[in-house]
């Protein structure tokens, strides 16, 4: 199995106004390996959500080479790229995405409707996501019955039910209070540590950020610094 998770080879992304080509992303270079947490920093506009979207196989780039999850993403089609997304990774957005008119259990199992499973399957594997993130109790809750909270929390169970190699949050605690977002981010970082998940955090705060092993600084589109962060503390095992 590859020890690299993502693996970026003068990644450019541009887009086009008319005639106009507006670069958005510029030669990235990059390797983040299997169980590496990895915090992606920088102004308002540099790059980093169309980066990670570019990690995730939701956006295309422009050149460049990108190999993610041992697959070259380059050379899929749009079906084939959308089973990838479906088995290797997981999303959580800042505003959560969750759908209204599910409940929490229903919610945390959608990824794997994707999946060839049974019912048994499927419900073991949900309970034991909602286990994970403590809200076993709160399964039959619409997201309108949850605190914000709450409802990022299902997003994290529903972000990794499928038992994804990696976990892409587009600022997860951008919406969230000081506490809340202090436990979305311990949460992530059991994933990481106890299973082994690779993340790619973006954020623009330096709390949330200091979560992650390494911070990659983008500036107007390029790769500024990587700097490791020291000091992580380890946490008490969450899991059984
Ligand atoms: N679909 C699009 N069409 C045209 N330009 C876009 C599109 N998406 C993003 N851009 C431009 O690309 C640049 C980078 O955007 P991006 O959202 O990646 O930045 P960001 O660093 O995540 O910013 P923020 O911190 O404000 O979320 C911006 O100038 C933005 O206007």
């Amino acid at each position: 199995m590859d020890d690299v998770t993502v693996r970026l080879r003068g990644l450019a992304k541009s887009y086009w106004r008319g005639p106009l080509e507006i670069p958005v992303l510029t030669g990235i270079d990059l390797e983040i390996p299997r169980g590496g947490y990895y915090a992606l920093m920088g102004p308002s506009g540099s790059g980093k959500t169309t980066l990670l979207n570019l990690i995730a196989g939701i956006d295309r780039p422009s050149g460049g080479e990108l190999e993610v999850c041992g697959h070259a993403l380059n050379g899929l089609n749009d079906d084939d790229l959308a089973g990838w997304r479906s088995r290797n990774v997981g999303f959580i957005f800042q505003n959560y995405n969750l759908v209204p008119v599910l409940n929490a259990y229903e919610n945390v199992e959608l990824p794997l409707l994707l999946q060839d499973l049974g019912r048994a399957e499927r419900r073991e594997r949900v309970l034991r996501a909602l286990s994970l993130v403590n809200l076993s109790d709160r399964m039959h809750n619409y997201p309108r019955q949850l605190s914000g909270g709450q409802e990022q929390r299902v997003a994290i169970a529903r972000a990794i039910v499928h038992d994804p190699e990696l976990i892409v949050a587009d600022e997860p605690t951008g919406a969230l209070d000081a506490k809340n977002a202090e436990e979305a981010l311990i949460l992530l970082e059991h994933l990481n540590q106890e299973l082994g998940k690779t993340i790619v955090l973006v954020t623009h705060d330096p709390k949330a950020a200091s979560h992650a092993r390494f911070q990659i600084h983008l500036e107007k589109g390029v790769l500024d610094r990587t700097v490791e962060v020291h000091d992580r503390p380890t946490l008490p095992r969450l899991l059984p």
